[in-house]
């Protein structure tokens, strides 16, 4: 069989209807249709060629991106696309760029923090794009603690304006994705100033560059930070370095609907929490959690398609090798990260849910859920993308030698994704606020307050403490019962443990700090919980299709105890399981390894990814791994050449040594 029959062959073998899953994976018919569609634009515009960007220099990198950045917005005017449809173009054209904080912070946050007046006046032009901007919050000394931003916003009641400035190197505006090259606006964050008296960290819409020649307004320095973590990869954002020397902004451009300055000076705030400052934080995060199974799976994809198509060992009188996927330890390493991307796609889309949910609470005034919505974003936006992170270097090495190749596109993806552990609240920071919730939620358990929503397990504490796991054979774990409780448990009685050693201390903030390292494992635990319940509530759904609820059964419960077994040592030392059920788990997670192996290449087929955006010759739906491997080496750069440049001065004098020594 020729290589390029492989994935044939394996397609034949799918035990489910892969039309019916890509509706599944893509949320509705209606998004399957638009990803579908504009996928294709994209892939079928030479402008938007990424094949040789690791290539590129910063400069022309950079040129790039804007080219392609322009193209984007044009052929989204010329086609009226609707939000829905601009935002998947931008998202399949696949090179972040200054848009991306536009779109995702810039306009977010004056939707989250400004006055209806003030939503009024920038939107329409932030939405005709006739205003760029960015979301300057971070500072070269202080990014995870946002209280100890430095940058200041005076308030002048001579002149009604804010003074912004910039009073030490450290207070300098470090990392704003945007800034560098190209805004023209940003939402900075600075710290409210008025009569000497400091009232914290609030929001400004702040011009930086001349709308007529771009160039900077007075006062203002800004400019690149410079190169990133790989080729090609982040390198194409201008992330920026900003400083401020007294400029002056009309006092209405301070980001009003938290708090408010009165033209007298008086400093009100509204009955919304102040914490509503953080808002955009929390919008960014859920949409991470779904940038994370997107991510994920690509990853998988091309992880999947090459490791059926690669064989190796195992011929016998001159037959074919085995396929590497047929490796019982490939399985065990690449099983379970399919499974996770269909688990992260799922809680994502739980997670737009309770944002949705939220606001619109927000929107009433009523505030009670900002504590979960808080918790539940920066717990699975951090849990998710960790594992993200290491599963796209884990394809890495799924795929051998040739996935360290720039053409298999794993290295680019890892370099462009690991931020994502980092950006928007690092992910061990971001962890210890579960954990303070958590911690909160057991402190408040017997006071009558019922724990609600994703910790409403915490009111069968006293159960959950005690109950012993049911499973006696290997198959009692495929029961959803046995894993959430099992989930639960562990979850609970970490929880119960970290409370219980913290109350030892008789400064609490000093146990927190002592106990950090078992409080983020406490709260892993939890968003795990989460995790794995959401995609159990998913299948208790109406999911249409021949054999495609079942092979999502099969991947929740891989996922499930993917993370057992990873995780064992949490399960027993809790007494949530026995060591002998933990084997059984082992036993069931090998059995379900075999149930999925006919469909994995359907089921990552049903992620409908163009080759265009997989950007991996590993990857490609047609499984032509070696010729294309073997065309793309003479697409190199060195490969224009036969001898190379530097021959005469570098190589030939050393080889033509001897000849010199000869004659001394
Ligand atoms: C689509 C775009 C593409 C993506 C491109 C990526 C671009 C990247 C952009 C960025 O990175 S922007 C910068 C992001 N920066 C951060 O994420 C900073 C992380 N730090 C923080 O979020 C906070 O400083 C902190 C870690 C939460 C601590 O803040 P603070 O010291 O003020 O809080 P505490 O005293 O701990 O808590 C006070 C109180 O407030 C609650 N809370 C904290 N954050 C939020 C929030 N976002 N929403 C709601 N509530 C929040 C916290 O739980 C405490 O509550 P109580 O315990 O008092 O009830
Ligand atoms: C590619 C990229 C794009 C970005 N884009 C933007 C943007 O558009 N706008 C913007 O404003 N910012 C942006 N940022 C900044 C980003 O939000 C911060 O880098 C991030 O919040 C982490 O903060 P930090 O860099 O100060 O890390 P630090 O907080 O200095 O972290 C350093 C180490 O200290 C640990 N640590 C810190 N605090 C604690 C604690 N309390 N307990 C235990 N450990 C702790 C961390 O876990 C980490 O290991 C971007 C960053 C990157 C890398």
């Amino acid at each position: 069989m020729e290589a390029v029959d492989y994935l044939a062959e394996e397609r034949r073998k799918a035990e489910f209807d892969v039309e019916e899953m890509k509706i599944v994976w893509a949320g509705s018919r209606h998004a399957y249709e638009i990803s579908d569609r504009v996928s294709r634009l994209v892939a079928s515009d030479p402008v938007f060629r990424k094949d040789n960007r690791t290539m590129l220099s910063r400069k022309d990198l950079f040129k790039d991106t804007l080219r392609k950045a322009a193209h984007a917005w044009k052929r989204i005017i010329e086609l009226r696309l609707s939000e829905e449809e601009a935002k998947t173009l931008r998202f399949y054209v696949d090179q972040p760029a200054y848009t991306d904080l536009h779109w995702g912070m810039f306009i977010p946050a004056i939707k989250g923090q400004g006055t209806e007046e003030q939503q009024q006046k920038w939107l329409p032009m932030a939405y005709k794009m006739q205003i760029i901007g960015c979301y300057a919050q971070t500072e070269l000394g202080h990014g995870s603690n946002v209280q100890g931003l430095e940058t200041t916003a005076k308030f002048d009641p001579q002149t009604d304006e804010f003074v912004i400035h910039s009073p030490t190197l450290t207070s300098s505006k470090w990392w704003p994705g945007g800034l560098g090259k190209v805004s023209t606006h940003a939402v900075v964050y600075a710290r409210l100033i008025i009569d000497g008296q400091d009232h914290g960290v609030h929001g400004f819409i702040v011009q930086l560059r001349s709308l007529d020649d771009h160039s900077p307004l007075p006062g203002i320095t800004v400019g690149d930070v410079g190169m990133k973590f790989g080729s090609g990869a982040y390198n194409s954002m201008d992330n920026g370095v900003l400083r401020f020397d007294h400029v002056r902004i009309p006092r209405n451009q301070m980001l009003m609907r938290v708090s408010q300055v009165t033209r007298e000076g008086k400093y009100m705030q509204s009955d919304v929490p102040r914490q509503l400052v953080y808002g955009t934080m929390v919008y960014v995060r859920q949409t991470i959690v779904s940038d994370a199974s997107r991510a994920l799976s690509r990853a998988v994809c091309i992880a999947t398609r090459y490791s059926a198509v690669r064989r190796q060992f195992g011929s016998q009188n001159g037959g074919p090798e085995t396929q590497v996927i047929n490796y019982k330890t490939q399985q065990s390493r690449l099983f379970p990260l399919l499974a996770s991307a269909y688990a992260f796609k799922f809680v994502g889309e739980w997670l737009k849910w309770l944002y949705a949910d939220v606001t619109q609470r927000l929107e009433a005034n009523d505030f009670s859920t900002l504590p979960e919505a808080h918790a539940c974003t920066a717990g699975l936006k951090s849990v998710t993308t960790s594992a993200t992170a290491d599963a796209i270097e884990e394809c890495r090495k799924l795929c051998g030698g040739h996935g360290y190749l720039s053409s298999s596109g794993l290295p680019e993806l890892f370099a462009v994704y690991i931020p994502a552990c980092t950006y928007e609240g690092d992910n061990i920071v971001l962890l210890l606020q579960v954990a303070r919730f958590l911690m909160k939620t057991v402190s408040q358990l017997g006071s009558g307050k019922n724990p609600v929503g994703t910790t409403a397990y915490m009111g069968r504490v006293e159960h959950l403490t005690q109950c012993n796991c049911e499973v006696q054979r290997a198959e009692d774990w495929l029961k959803p019962s046995v894993i959430l409780e099992a989930f639960e448990a562990r979850a609970a009685r970490m929880s119960v443990a970290c409370a219980k050693s913290l109350s030892k201390f008789s400064n609490p903030e000093e146990g927190f700090a002592e106990l950090s390292a078992d409080l983020v494992e406490a709260a892993v635990a939890h968003c795990q919980l989460i995790i794995v319940s959401k995609f159990i509530e998913k299948l208790q759904q109406d999911i249409p299709g021949k054999g495609v609820k079942r092979q999502l059964e099969t991947l929740c419960n891989i996922y499930a105890l993917y993370l057992l077994h990873k995780h064992l040592g949490d399960f027993i030392s809790t007494g949530s399981i026995s060591p002998k059920q933990g084997a059984l788990a082992n036993e069931q997670l090998r059995l379900l390894y075999s149930q999925v192996r006919p469909s994995v290449i359907a089921l990552v087929d049903a992620f409908n990814y163009t080759d265009h955006y997989l950007g991996s010759i590993l990857g490609c739906y047609d499984g032509n791994v070696y010729q294309k491997l073997y065309d793309e080496a003479w697409k190199d750069p060195l490969n224009e050449t036969v001898v190379p440049d530097g021959y005469h001065e570098y190589i030939r004098p050393i080889l033509k040594q001897h000849i010199r020594n000869a004659r001394l």
